[in-house]
């Protein structure tokens, strides 16, 4: 299963299937809460810019410095050779034959640079091209991001676009002796790029040199800092310090502003109406309540307890599908009579589990809609903070592309509500991706009635929620836990039951 997280499968996946150069590299050890009680982003993410000349250690700066930063939020680095522009069959001759002008500005894409940093920078997701140095050619393969709280883009233009500027936080430019940088390239460029040494030394006295003395060097002028291309620990370890504060400073605590209330409050929309409210609770029915008892009842096996689950699952899913649009249909019944009814009026539906409590209710969406593709989010509690933290994110592709999105209809599935924090951060992971609000239905069994909901719903009033029974209380506990960072050591952290009557956890009940 891809994880957008796994910096070294993701280099694996560079390098093994494209051949290309590491364009872009992920790592995380999760994401904390970027938006407020609101629902609303708070902050961007931070952004560093790192230019310099062809191997004067770019590359090396930006990995050594995620290698110091070590347990933070998601970090990307992003490569400008990401943005060469398409070439045409002639050009890619003329490359192979090392008359390309690569330094040149006009080789990169600097619009859609920009485009695909600013929308990472704005927490919404993008989808970089992938370059091959071998063939001198943009692949057709794009490459899906979202979620970095630190950005580092690096390439010899980075300084040179003023619009690219702009989004920088930090700029940096690597100052290397230019006979080290030579050294570096011919060793690099024959070893991983497929080049002869004659044809390294051919470019680089016809292109790269003149490029670097009139377009690189001078952008040195608009970094914070400059930094030695050889033996720069020190250096690094400055900027490091600087990010880790920045990063603070942005430091949100949104567990612990977020204040419960009643769900009473929300059942009883203004007008009046229960229509108008977000929330809908199943008809309590005898039939309802049946199925709730088996489930509650702690002696029920785990094969009954599998059974009731799916069954409760496909009733949520089937109220679910009362709120999508539906167009008239006309059919010619088999004894030949003109009959009308309904379809489904949607261009694109999807299905999004938290996991891992959310996959009980996957079958129940599958026995609805049979071919529906189901992503997943899992969202995870910070041992240390107890403020939720986005670990891993698969979408399914309607989501993934921002054109597809605004069309999607997404059923978010969780097995409860309680704090809401894990449903708060799902839906601003959705509405990032460009999913309309009112397009995200999500089914759960249970909802607590004094836990996170009221903030939900206020946050976002146009998610509808589907429940199909409200318990009344929540237990919040510290419980110990093993870090996974500390060697060996053990930390309180969170964690929160619906009690009264509740029904334990339901995700360990169905799969255990
Ligand atoms: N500070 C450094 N110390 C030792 N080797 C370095 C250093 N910076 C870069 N290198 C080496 O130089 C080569 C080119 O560096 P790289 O970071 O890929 O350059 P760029 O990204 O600027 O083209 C790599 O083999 C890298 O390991
Ligand atoms: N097909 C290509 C494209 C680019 N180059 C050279 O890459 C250099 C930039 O990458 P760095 O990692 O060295 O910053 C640039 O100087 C181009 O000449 C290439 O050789 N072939």
């Amino acid at each position: 299963m891809p994880d957008l997280y796994e910096a070294e499968e993701y280099q694996r996946d560079l390098s093994e299937s494209f051949q290309t150069k590491k364009n872009t590299v992920l790592s995380s050890h999760g994401r904390p809460p970027w938006y407020g009680e609101n629902g609303l982003p708070l902050s961007n993410a931070f952004v560093i810019g790192i230019a310099g000349g062809s191997a004067s250690g770019k590359t090396y700066v930006a990995r050594q410095i995620v290698k110091s930063l070590g347990s933070t939020p998601t970090v990307v680095i992003m490569s400008q050779d990401s943005f060469y522009k398409r070439h045409t069959e002639e050009e890619m001759a003329l490359a192979h034959a090392n008359h390309f002008d690569f330094d040149h500005p006009d080789a990169i894409d600097m619009a859609m640079f920009a485009d695909c940093l600013a929308d990472l920078k704005a927490c919404r997701q993008t989808n970089i091209p992938i370059y091959s140095f071998k063939e001198h050619q943009r692949l057709d393969q794009s490459k899906y991001l979202y979620g970095a709280a630190i950005i580092i883009a690096e390439g010899i233009m980075t300084l040179h676009d003023p619009k690219l500027r702009d989004l920088y936080d930090l700029k940096i430019f690597v100052q290397c002796d230019s006979d080290i940088m030579l050294a570096r390239r011919i060793l690099r460029d024959v070893k991983e790029r497929g080049r002869s040494m004659e044809g390294v030394l051919e470019q680089y006295l016809r292109y790269v040199k003149p490029a670097f003395d009139n377009f690189v060097l001078p952008t040195a002028r608009y970094a914070d800092i400059i930094v030695p291309g050889s033996n720069n620990a020190v250096a690094i370890e400055l900027i490091t310090t600087h990010i880790r504060s920045q990063m603070n400073e942005r430091a949100r605590h949104f567990r612990r502003n977020i204040s419960y209330r009643s769900v009473d409050k929300c059942l009883n929309s203004p007008s009046g109406n229960p229509e108008d409210s977000s929330l809908t609770l199943l008809l309590q029915t005898p039939q309802l309540q049946g199925i709730y008892t088996v489930l509650r009842d702690e002696k029920t096996s785990r094969q009954d307890f599998i059974f009731f689950v799916d069954r409760l699952a496909t009733l949520l899913i089937e109220k679910a599908m009362e709120l999508l649009p539906y167009k008239t249909k006309v059919v010619i019944t088999p004894t030949d009579t003109e009959c009308s009814g309904k379809e489904l009026d949607v261009k694109h539906i999807c299905g999004v589990s938290i996991l891992r409590s959310g996959g009980p209710l996957e079958k129940g969406l599958q026995r609805v809609l049979s071919d529906v593709t189901i992503g997943s989010l899992l969202v995870q509690t910070d041992g240390k903070t107890g403020e939720p933290l986005l670990l891993h994110v698969m979408l399914p592709k309607c989501i993934r592309e921002r054109h597809l999105a605004v069309d999607a209809w997404v059923f978010l599935l969780d097995a409860q509500i309680s704090t809401a924090a894990s449903a708060f951060m799902a839906i601003r992971t959705l509405l990032d991706h460009g999913v309309q609000q009112d397009h995200i239905i999500f089914v759960t069994f249970l909802v607590a009635r004094t836990g996170g909901i009221h903030v939900l719903q206020s946050a976002f009033p146009k998610v509808r929620i589907i429940c199909g029974a409200i318990d009344s209380g929540l237990r919040e506990t510290w419980i110990e836990q093993y870090h996974s960072e500390g060697e060996g050591q053990y930390g309180n952290t969170r964690k929160a039951w619906i009690v009264e009557p509740g029904m334990g956890h339901i995700g360990d009940r169905y799969y255990l």
